[in-house]
């Protein structure tokens, strides 16, 4: 297998995370590198979404070191981290989180303005990755008259407008129908090496995970491999 994997983007190491009265998850230890993809699936409850906000720089963990593109992220003072995220991390969310009065072009656009991109090169970049990923731009509709799989596909463009070395996405199919989910899951598995990045993607979908590179699972307290063979059909 021509596996791509280059220096890591994400290191985890020994990363416990807590929420009053409870812990979640210790010791985590994860290494993602660039065109490689990490599915992230255990029980509702588990602290999935507590660790891509842990990765996202938004939930310090309790112990332990978490390392994006090579800096130590809560080792840096907040507005650090802010810039830091917004020049190396991009995420998905499972609604997409748009802002549905703006237009998918503003939508996208906005992201790269406030990744200090110029009004010209924001707009015409936005443009061209709606075009790229399908999502029709053409008479300018708002974002709230897209279709399911659509609006993801925007979701996807704005986390791609400043090119992110690390995409994060939480259940970015959840709120989709088979179809679209399917062809959303292909674009966001197919983005580690058309764009050269890594993908950590929590899911509850098997199918979804399959595709992915290799799986983890917080189980038993920690975040454990997965066995499992890679469905990319
Ligand atoms: N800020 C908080 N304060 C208290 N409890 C919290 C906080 N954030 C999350 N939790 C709790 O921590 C646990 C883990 O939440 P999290 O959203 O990370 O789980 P999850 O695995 O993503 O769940 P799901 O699959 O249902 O989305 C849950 O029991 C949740 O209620």
């Amino acid at each position: 297998m021509d596996e791509v994997v280059g220096p890591p983007v994400l290191e985890l190491d020994g990363v416990s995370c807590r929420v009053p009265g409870r812990d979640l998850f210790a010791g985590a230890e994860l290494s993602l590198g660039a065109g490689e993809s990490v599915a992230v699936t255990g029980a509702s409850g588990s602290g999935k979404s507590t660790l891509l906000m842990c990765v996202l720089g938004m939930a310090e963990p309790a112990a332990g070191t978490v390392r994006v593109a090579g800096a130590d992220l809560y080792g840096m003072p907040e507005r650090r981290r802010v810039r830091h995220r917004r020049d190396h991390v991009g995420m998905v969310f499972q609604f997409g989180e748009l802002l549905p009065e703006l237009t998918p072009v503003e939508n996208v656009a906005l992201a790269g303005l406030l990744g200090g991109q110029g009004r010209a090169d924001a707009y015409g970049e936005a443009k061209s990755l709606l075009d790229e990923l399908g999502v029709p731009t053409g008479s300018s509709p708002a974002t709230d008259t897209l279709s399911g799989g659509e609006r993801q596909r925007t979701a996807v463009a704005r986390a791609l407008i400043n090119k992110p070395s690390l995409l994060l996405a939480d259940e970015p199919t959840g709120s989709l129908d088979q179809e679209h989910r399917d062809s959303v899951a292909e674009l966001l598995f197919s983005l580690p090496r058309s764009r050269d990045c890594a993908l950590l993607l929590v899911t509850h979908d098997p199918a979804v995970a399959r595709r992915a590179d290799r799986q983890v699972a917080i189980a038993e307290g920690t975040l454990l491999p997965v066995a499992a063979s890679k469905d990319r059909a």
